[in-house]
C-alpha cells in the first residue's frame, strides 16, 4: 500500500528542555521542540483535542522554499486525536530536514543535508482528505524526532493515553472476506488494508468465505456471547455480501411486527374514487387507479400488530430480548461490483477510507427495509418469509438484470452493462398492484396532476432538495412516532393512509438510500437520507423505449432528473405491498434474487449501526 505521507516526520532537539508538561499531570497542554521529518524544527503542542506544530525555522515552513517557490501541498500543522489511528515508536534513525529545497538550489541542498541526522523518533498515523475529493481519505504519517529517548517515550505514552480515551473505537472485529467479490479481488483488498488494522492494534478474526451462504450461516449460528465479544462485524465484498452478513445476523435475532400483507393493506384502502387521472391518448394509464383511506380500522390494526416473526409482538423494548442490548456495529470494505452502500455512507469507493472509518470508530445508523414474501407464486400457500435489504429492492427491469446476469458472472462487473442493454432491448413490462402508505400527501399529489404543457413527457414540479450528508440534521431529528428501536414499528400505522396503484410496470423500485454509484452518480433518488425512516418507491409505468431510455439516461448523468417524467410515479413512503398479476419477474434485493408473488415491505428506522460518518457532500 502506498502511504503518501510516510516520509513526513518530526525530529527533535538534542535536549528535552523545551518540553513543558502542565502541573495537573500533563493531561491538558504539553509542548516541546522536535524535528518533523522532511519539514524541520517545530514546536509541538498537545492540547485536549489533538496535536499541533509550528515551524521554528520559517524558511522550512509555510510551503516556501529557499528560492521563494511556494509549495504548500499537503502542509498540515495539526491533527485531532479523533483523526489519529495509531502512534508508534520508530526507533533510532535518520530524520530529514525539509524536502522543499532539495530540488531547487544546490546551496540549500548542501545545507539541508547537513541537517539530516539520527535521533529517536515516534510516528503519528492519521489521514488527510484528498484536496479534489474530500471524502477520499489518504494515509498520513508524521514522524517526530528528538535526541532524548525518554522525551520521545513520554510523548508516546501521553499520546497513547489520549487515544485510549477516544471512545467507540473497535478493539475486536469479526471480518468476513468474499474472495470472489467484484473482480475477484476481495482477498487482495483485505490484505492491503489489514496492515492498517494491525498498526492500530485492532484484533481481527478473519473468515474467508468458501461458498455463497457461508457468512450467513456463521452469523446465524454464532452464539450471542461470542458475537458480543466483537465490537463490530466487517464485510469485505459487495452490497450482496453485506446483505448476506446482515440477514444472517438479523433473521435469527430481530423480532418486530411484520408490515401489513397485500390483503391487509387492501382493507385499509377505502374506495374514494380514482385520484390518478388517466392521460388521454396514453393507454398505459387506463388501468391506473389510486385510492386513499383515512385511519385504519381498529380490527385491522389488531391483526397487524399481533402478527410477528417468531410469535412476538413485543417490539424490541424487552430487556431479555437478544436484540435489545448493544447491537454490533457493521462495517463494509468495498470490493464488489457496485458498492452503492459504501459510496452512500462514506462518499468514496475506497477500501482505505472505509478501513479508517472503521478503525476511528465513526458511527451512523442506517435504515433497513424489512421485506416479507407472503407467497412465492400465485398457487403457493401463504408462508411469511423475511429478508432485510440495506439499499434497494427492485422488480421488473432490476430483477431481470440480476437474474440474467447470474449467467455472466465470469464477465465480472461488466456483466451489468451487457445484461442491462439486453434487458433494455427486450423491453418487458409486468402487471402488478402496488399499495403504499402515503406519508406525504402533498408529495404524492405533485405527480400526475402538474404536468408540463410544453414537455409532453415531463412533470415540471421541482422542490428544494436537501441532500444527506455527514451529521445530517434530517437523519438526526427524532421521529414524531419515535425511532424503530424504541417503539413497535407499526405504531405509525394508526395514522396511515394507503393508496393503491395498478398497471403494467417496466420496473418497480424501493430505495432505502440514494444508491449513488458509478453508473448513477446521483443515485436513484438524489435526496434520499440514510436514516430518516423513509423508503422511496419508484414505479416506472410501461412506456415507449425512447421514453424509458430517456429516464435511464437521466439516471446516468450528474444533475439528471430521472423521476421527473409523467410515466414515473414517485412516492416517499414507510411501507408498501405488491401483488403480481400474470407473467412475473423476480425481485432484486441488494443485488440478490428474491422470488415473490405477494410481498410487503416496511422501513425500520436506524436499524443498522454502521462504521461510517456519512458522505461529505
Ligand atoms: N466464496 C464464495 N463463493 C461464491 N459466492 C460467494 C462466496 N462468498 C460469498 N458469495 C456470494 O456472492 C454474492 C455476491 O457477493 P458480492 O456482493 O460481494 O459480489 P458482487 O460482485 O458485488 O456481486 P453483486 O453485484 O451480485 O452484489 C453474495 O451474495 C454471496 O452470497
Amino acid at each position: 500500500m502506498e502511504e503518501k505521507h510516510e516520509d513526513s516526520s518530526f525530529s527533535g532537539l538534542d535536549d528535552d528542555s523545551g518540553s513543558n508538561v502542565d502541573p495537573d499531570g500533563g493531561l491538558s497542554v504539553m509542548s516541546g521542540c522536535f524535528f518533523l521529518d522532511h519539514v524541520g524544527e517545530v514546536l509541538l503542542s498537545r492540547n485536549q483535542d489533538g496535536l499541533s506544530w509550528k515551524c521554528l525555522d520559517s524558511s522550512d515552513c509555510e510551503g516556501t522554499t529557499c528560492l521563494g517557490i511556494r509549495n504548500s501541498e499537503n502542509f498540515k500543522t495539526e491533527i485531532k486525536f479523533s483523526d489519529i489511528y495509531a502512534v508508534e515508536f520508530a526507533n533510532y534513525g535518520l530524520v530529514h530536514s525539509s524536502k522543499l529545497g532539495l530540488g531547487h538550489a544546490k546551496e540549500c541542498f548542501r545545507e539541508r543535508l547537513l541537517n539530516t541526522q539520527e535521533m529517536y523518533r515516534f510516528t503519528v498515523h492519521g489521514y488527510q482528505c484528498s484536496p479534489k475529493e474530500p471524502c477520499l481519505w489518504k494515509l498520513a504519517a508524521f514522524t517526530f524526532g528528538h535526541m532524548n529517548l525518554q522525551t520521545c517515550q513520554s510523548w508516546l505514552d501521553q499520546l497513547n493515553y489520549s487515544l485510549i480515551k477516544e471512545v467507540e473505537r473497535p478493539r475486536n472485529l469479526l471480518v468476513f472476506v468474499h474472495p470472489k467479490s467484484g473482480k475477484g479481488t476481495g482477498t487482495k483488498i483485505w490484505e492491503t488494508v489489514s496492515m492498517i488494522f494491525i498498526r492500530a492494534k485492532v484484533n481481527t478474526k478473519v473468515i474467508v468465505t468458501e461458498r455463497a451462504g457461508h457468512a450467513f450461516d456463521v452469523m446465524a449460528s454464532i452464539q450471542n456471547k461470542e458475537l458480543h465479544s466483537y465490537d463490530g462485524i466487517i464485510a469485505v465484498g459487495g452490497d450482496g455480501f453485506f446483505n448476506e452478513v446482515l440477514n444472517g445476523y438479523l433473521l435469527s435475532r430481530l423480532e418486530v411486527p411484520l408490515p401489513p400483507s397485500p390483503s391487509d393493506s387492501s382493507n385499509y384502502v377505502q374506495s374514494r374514487g380514482s385520484s390518478s387521472v388517466p392521460e388521454s391518448g396514453d393507454a398505459v394509464h387506463e388501468t391506473d387507479q389510486k385510492e386513499h383511506s383515512p385511519l385504519l380500522p381498529d380490527s385491522v390494526q389488531e391483526v397487524v400488530n399481533c402478527r410477528a416473526f417468531n410469535g412476538s409482538s413485543e417490539g424490541i423494548e424487552d430487556p431479555d430480548h437478544p436484540f435489545s442490548g448493544e447491537r454490533p456495529r457493521f462495517g463494509l470494505i468495498p470490493a464488489g461490483s457496485t458498492d452503492a452502500i459504501v459510496i452512500c455512507t462514506t462518499g468514496a469507493r475506497d477500501p482505505i477510507t472505509s478501513a479508517l472509518h472503521i478503525i476511528l470508530g465513526r458511527k451512523l445508523f442506517l435504515d433497513a427495509m424489512q421485506v416479507v414474501r407472503w407467497k412465492t407464486a400465485s398457487t403457493s400457500t401463504i408462508e411469511p418469509y423475511i429478508r432485510y435489504a440495506a439499499s434497494f429492492a427492485g422488480y421488473g427491469f432490476y430483477g431481470d438484470v440480476i437474474s440474467e446476469s447470474e449467467k455472466y458472472r465470469w464477465m465480472g462487473p461488466k456483466r451489468y452493462d451487457y445484461v442491462g442493454t439486453k434487458v433494455f432491448l427486450k423491453h418487458r413490462s409486468y402487471e402488478a398492484e402496488v399499495m403504499f402508505e402515503e406519508s406525504e400527501p402533498e408529495n404524492a399529489k405533485a405527480s400526475p396532476h402538474t404536468r408540463s404543457k410544453t414537455w409532453p413527457f415531463r412533470n415540471t414540479t421541482r422542490s428544494e432538495k436537501i441532500l444527506c450528508r455527514a451529521k445530517c440534521s434530517i437523519c438526526n431529528c427524532k421521529a414524531e412516532d419515535g425511532n424503530i428501536m424504541r417503539t413497535t414499528p407499526n405504531s405509525w400505522l394508526e395514522k396511515a393512509r394507503w393508496c393503491r396503484t395498478r398497471g403494467r410496470f417496466l420496473s418497480i423500485g424501493a430505495a432505502v438510500m440514494s444508491n449513488r454509484n458509478e453508473r448513477a452518480p446521483d443515485g436513484l433518488v438524489v435526496d434520499a437520507h440514510l436514516s430518516d425512516g423513509f423508503l422511496h418507491l419508484i414505479l416506472i409505468k410501461d412506456c415507449s423505449r425512447p421514453k424509458y431510455l430517456w429516464h435511464l439516461t437521466e439516471l446516468a448523468k450528474k444533475g439528471g432528473e430521472p423521476l421527473n417524467f409523467e410515466f414515473v410515479e414517485y412516492h416517499k413512503t414507510r411501507a408498501f405491498t405488491f401483488t403480481s398479476i400474470g407473467e412475473e419477474s423476480v425481485w432484486n434485493l441488494d443485488g440478490e434474487i428474491f422470488e415473490a408473488h405477494h410481498l410487503s415491505a416496511q422501513v425500520l428506522r436506524g436499524l443498522i449501526p454502521l462504521f461510517a460518518s456519512g458522505p461529505e457532500v
